[in-house]
């Protein structure tokens, strides 16, 4: 893992912006089209709203969530809505995005539809990961019964999951898909989010903290983009 750390999020969200247009620009020139999985939650407003400016052409540039909360893009709480409200604005307007929603009765009837959408994904130019507090990152959360399969070898590409500690049914990517990424990336702000990483880093138990499946990831190396405030 390496830690980038800088004096605020303005700083941190520029210069993480610019890092990602580069992967996603040197995607389309090696392969015409370029792949990110974006994560939802209070952190990343910022960096949308500066990479939704980028002069890059978006109509290559297939973005979608690394997990939503189980809810239609009418609610507050939707990752999806942020995504639509601050990411895929003004130039990444023209960006497709990938939906981890369909209006079923529960949240697992809605899985094999899902999958279906993702099912034909390559591998990944650059994955945004968030982190709670409890260690959870993407939706795999490790107070839900779904954990071990959510963090398991052989899993399925997308699960949903049945947070205890949090609102809301959700859809998750799984471990294994999104480790399946030529970037990875961690994005955190506030010392507290600093604090839950250095605890996560003094061991190896993913399933008390899944975020350390991904810190303990040696190819590609997680680069973790920090800023206290
Ligand atoms: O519930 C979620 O939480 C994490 C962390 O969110 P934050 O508000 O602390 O930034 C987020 O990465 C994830 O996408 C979201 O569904």
């Amino acid at each position: 893992m390496q830690l980038h750390q800088y004096a605020d999020s303005n700083e941190l969200n520029q210069d993480f912006a610019n890092r990602l247009i580069a992967i996603l620009r040197d995607a389309i020139a090696k392969r015409g089209a370029a792949y990110l999985v974006v994560s939802g939650g209070r952190t990343p407003q910022g960096l949308f709203l500066k990479l939704n400016q980028a002069d890059l052409d978006w109509s290559k540039v297939t973005i979608t969530l690394a997990d939503d909360r189980f809810l239609p893009d009418s609610e507050a709480d939707s990752n999806e809505r942020l995504v639509k409200a601050s990411l895929l604005q003004q130039q990444a307007g023209a960006a497709t995005f990938i939906s981890l929603y369909a209006p079923t009765a529960t949240a697992e009837l809605a899985v094999p539809e899902l999958l279906q959408r993702v099912k034909n994904l390559p591998t990944f130019d650059a994955v945004i990961l968030g982190m709670g507090e409890d260690g959870h990152t993407a939706s795999l959360f490790p107070c839900s019964k779904e954990i071990s399969q959510g963090l398991a070898l052989e899993a399925p590409d997308l699960l949903a999951v049945n947070p205890t500690t949090a609102p809301y049914q959700r859809i998750s990517f799984s471990k294994q898909r999104l480790l399946n990424s030529r970037a990875l990336f961690l994005h955190l702000v506030g010392a507290s989010k600093l604090t839950v990483l250095e605890q996560a880093q003094a061991s190896q138990d993913e399933l008390a903290m899944p975020i350390r499946a991904f810190i303990h990831h040696t190819v590609p190396e997680l680069a973790v983009m920090f800023a206290a405030k």
